[in-house]
């Protein structure tokens, strides 16, 4: 059975300000032990757990920072060690705006990646300072650009809301500047302040001047409202796609399938077995070389566990969770699980029930974290 691969690339030429991510900055590091290191990883992973791929996708950190010789040994790793149909399969590289070159995006294409992943975030100059971006706004005109010139037609931009300093009427501007770029899909993600970013220590010091929870909810609101109104579909809680382009690599993540996790701090799901990579680039390397998974954590789940994020993942997608691919998938009934936490949450409004699927409200979407907290809460 084919499955979907994530590969990750944790260097960037760059830090910003918000992110948690596993990336470290790129000057200096030992890209080529990694690559080496990531190509024994593939073999291990292929002959252990098979070697046909449906979807593709290189994070990061950023893959396009990897020079023109080294991007071409990561994708001769990839296509020695696995299988996919280049006319099927969904195959995704992330890359920043500033950095990309035609030479780049034409070794991508001639390595079937089909779908390219822009983090714009916005196209604000000040913000962009604010939030340490280093690319402008006629940079993001330009990649898009390069990138269909080079045959990408699947081009997917990410934003981000809730940055400090910025106005609902600013956040309006930047979904009308995505709107204009025609790109097939959004991701649209509320800025998260997280543990060891600089954002979070100018928070901690009271420097950090957020929109505020009400300004936030408006941001969501508008996207909710502006994208659909432009031809796009709200697939998932931050992701916007014209028809026939929801990202399919994302999709095994909220439909709760396997995946292989490859790299760095990857992590993947494999017979109801979760596993979280080593995250130090040099340690990665060295568990490698002495011949050992890279695993920082392995947890085999319960099947409560299972049921659990087969509903929590699930209730992401716009069209909810399937409560016949449950009852398929565990051969019990949701409701026989959660029925007190689901029937509440209906009561409340936050949750709905439409052609067997159980979905968040369109409120509920608002209070996402609040509704899977009165589950958790229930459990
Ligand atoms: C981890 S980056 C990797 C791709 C690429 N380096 C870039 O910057 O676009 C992928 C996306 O994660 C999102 N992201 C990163 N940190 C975030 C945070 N603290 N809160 C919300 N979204 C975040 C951004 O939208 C970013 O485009
Ligand atoms: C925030 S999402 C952005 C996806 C993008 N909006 C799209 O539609 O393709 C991608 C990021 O999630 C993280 N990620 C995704 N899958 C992962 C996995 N299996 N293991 C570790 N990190 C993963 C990576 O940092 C990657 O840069
Ligand atoms: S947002 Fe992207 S470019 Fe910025 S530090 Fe994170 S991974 Fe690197």
């Amino acid at each position: 059975m084919a499955i979907s691969a994530y590969f990750h690339i944790p260097f960037c030429a760059h830090i910003c300000h918000y992110c948690d991510f596993n990336k470290v900055f790129a000057a200096g590091q030992p890209i080529d032990d990694y690559l080496r290191a990531m190509d024994k990883e593939m073999a291990w992973t292929a002959a252990e757990f098979g070697r046909r791929l449906q979807t593709l996708f290189i994070g990061g950190g950023t893959p396009t920072v990897l020079e023109p010789a080294q991007l071409g040994r990561l994708f001769e790793s990839i296509h020695r060690h696995f299988q996919f149909d280049r006319s099927t399969a969904e195959f995704t590289v992330e890359a920043n705006p500033d950095g990309l070159t035609s030479e780049k995006l034409a070794i991508l294409r001639a390595a079937g990646v089909n779908r390219l992943s822009i983090g714009v975030q916005t196209f604000d100059p000040e913000l962009l300072c604010a939030i340490g971006r280093t690319h402008r706004r006629e940079d993001v005109v330009r990649a898009v650009e390069m990138a269909r010139e080079a045959g990408f037609v699947n081009i997917s931009v990410d934003l981000m809301y809730g940055l400090p300093g910025q106005t609902l009427a600013l956040f309006l501007a930047d979904l009308e500047a995505a709107l204009s770029l025609e790109v097939a899909h959004l991701s649209v993600y509320s800025l998260m302040v997280e543990p060891k970013t600089m954002f979070y220590n100018e928070w901690r010091k009271g420097r950090l001047r957020l929109p505020g929870e009400e300004a936030e909810a408006e941001m969501y609101e508008a996207a909710m409202d502006r994208l659909p109104a432009g031809g796009y579909r709200q697939y998932e809680i931050s992701n916007y796609a014209l028809p026939g382009r929801e990202s399919r690599h994302n999709l095994t993540y909220w439909n709760n399938e396997e995946y292989y996790g490859i790299g760095a701090g990857a992590h993947s799901y494999i017979d109801g077995v979760r596993r979280e990579n080593i995250g130090p680039v040099r340690h990665y390397i060295a568990a490698i070389e002495r011949g050992e998974w890279p695993h920082r954590a392995v947890r085999r789940l319960t099947v409560r566990e299972q049921m659990e994020e087969e509903l929590f993942l699930g209730l992401r997608k716009t069209e909810g969770v399937s409560k016949a691919r449950f009852r398929q998938k565990f051969g019990c009934e949701m409701d026989d699980v959660f029925g007190a936490a689901i029937r509440r949450e209906l009561a409340c409004g936050r949750l709905e029930e439409t052609n067997g699927h159980l979905r968040l409200t369109k409120r509920g979407r608002l209070l996402g974290n609040e509704v899977f907290a009165a589950f958790l809460g229930e459990m």
